[in-house]
């Protein structure tokens, strides 16, 4: 089957579920200096050709989540429990020279940052940059490099492509330092891409154009795709599926309309709640509180201090991520009681 992208061009689509897995985590905890758990239990997948969003508020382990699957986790971060599979492969027991020697970062796992400063050496110049990701698809000659470099520039949409392989970083605008990041991120043909929070340092005017460019390369180049964003209107325009996470786990996962138009779990509900509508005199059902700290989780349901819909077993019992009577994959002791609450 065959779909048109944003760009026009045709679109090989087959059935999601007929898709290779390309990121397959289970149960994974992170900690950090051995004692503080950040993340806990975490299960998301995702299939080439696929967009996974992870949403959720700020502190609730979207970050810590990606960083793991990259091996970016930093000073005293660990995953300790759980599995980490890149097309099948386990790699979350990988040390960080395995890693690199492995060439997993950069070469099958593609990362677009916030901030492209983060990702872009300021010394050397885009070209230079590019030629180090292409060198690893096996392109060595200096033509063929400079041929295969004008062109990546060119499909993100960057003006004089040629001119801007010989440009160092600060001489592009952030909207280009962006694209340009993109640019290096994919010309290494990895089979999963992430992006944390890829627009939020952008312009309003220039966000969505580069989100719909990381759309068109995701369809177009059939990528696994996982993008943590805290907002519904990326998850809306991106992706294909979602995971909501709270307290380092993930709550609730579903389609991008079971979660945007039937969300379950009174977490999901609430964030939805929380935006507004813009319909003048429309109520912002603001949620009360933060995500807890790793320090001080709640015992029983982590969501618990925070929800409307608690009962006295959810400061007890931890419940576990697992589909309902319906079949909707939900964190919650009351999934059966509240499904059918929203409709
Ligand atoms: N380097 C670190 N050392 C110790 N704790 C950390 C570290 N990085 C993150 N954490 C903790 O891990 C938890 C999850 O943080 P994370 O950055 O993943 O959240 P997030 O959902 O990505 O939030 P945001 O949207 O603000 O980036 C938080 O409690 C945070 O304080």
């Amino acid at each position: 089957m065959t779909a048109p992208s944003p760009n026009g061009a045709s679109v090989t689509t087959t059935s999601s579920a007929t898709r290779p897995v390309a990121l397959a985590v289970e149960g994974m905890a992170v900690t950090y200096s051995g004692i503080l758990e950040v993340c806990s239990d975490v299960t998301i997948d995702v299939r080439r050709g696929e967009a996974l969003a992870l949403i959720g508020e700020s502190g609730s382990g979207k970050s810590v989540t990606v960083l793991a699957v990259t091996g970016l986790l930093g000073r005293g971060g660990a995953i300790v429990r759980g599995s980490v599979k890149l097309d099948g492969e386990e790699i979350s027991q990988l040390s960080e020279r395995e890693r690199r020697g492995r060439k997993l970062l950069g070469k099958r796992i593609g990362m677009i940052f916030q901030n492209p400063s983060r990702a872009l050496d300021p010394v050397f110049t885009i070209g230079q940059q590019l030629n180090e990701a292409l060198r690893l698809t096996g392109l060595s000659g200096k033509a063929e490099l400079r041929a295969k470099g004008t062109e990546w520039l060119r499909h993100v949409g960057l003006p004089d492509p040629e001119e801007a392989l010989d440009r160092y970083p600060h001489q592009l605008s952030g909207g280009q330092r962006q694209r340009a990041m993109i640019a290096i991120a994919l010309a290494s043909e990895p089979e999963l891409l992430i992006a944390d929070e890829p627009t939020t340092a952008l312009d309003v005017t220039i966000q969505a154009q580069v989100l719909n460019l990381i759309r068109r390369l995701q369809r177009e180049l059939n990528l696994a795709l996982v993008l943590v964003t805290h907002d519904f209107g990326v998850v809306a325009a991106m992706a294909d599926r979602v995971a909501v996470m709270y307290g380092g786990q993930v709550v609730e996962t579903g389609t991008v309309d079971e979660i945007i138009r039937r969300p379950r779990h009174p977490y999901t509900q609430a964030l939805l709640a929380s935006i507004p509508t813009g319909h003048a005199g429309a109520r912002i059902e603001a949620l009360a509180g933060s995500v807890p700290h790793a320090a001080s989780m709640p015992s029983g349901c982590r969501f618990h201090p925070r929800c409307p819909s608690a009962i006295p077993t959810c400061q007890t019992r931890e419940p576990i991520l697992e589909p309902n009577r319906e079949g909707r994959v939900m964190r919650c002791l009351r999934a059966d009681e509240l499904g059918h609450q929203n409709g």
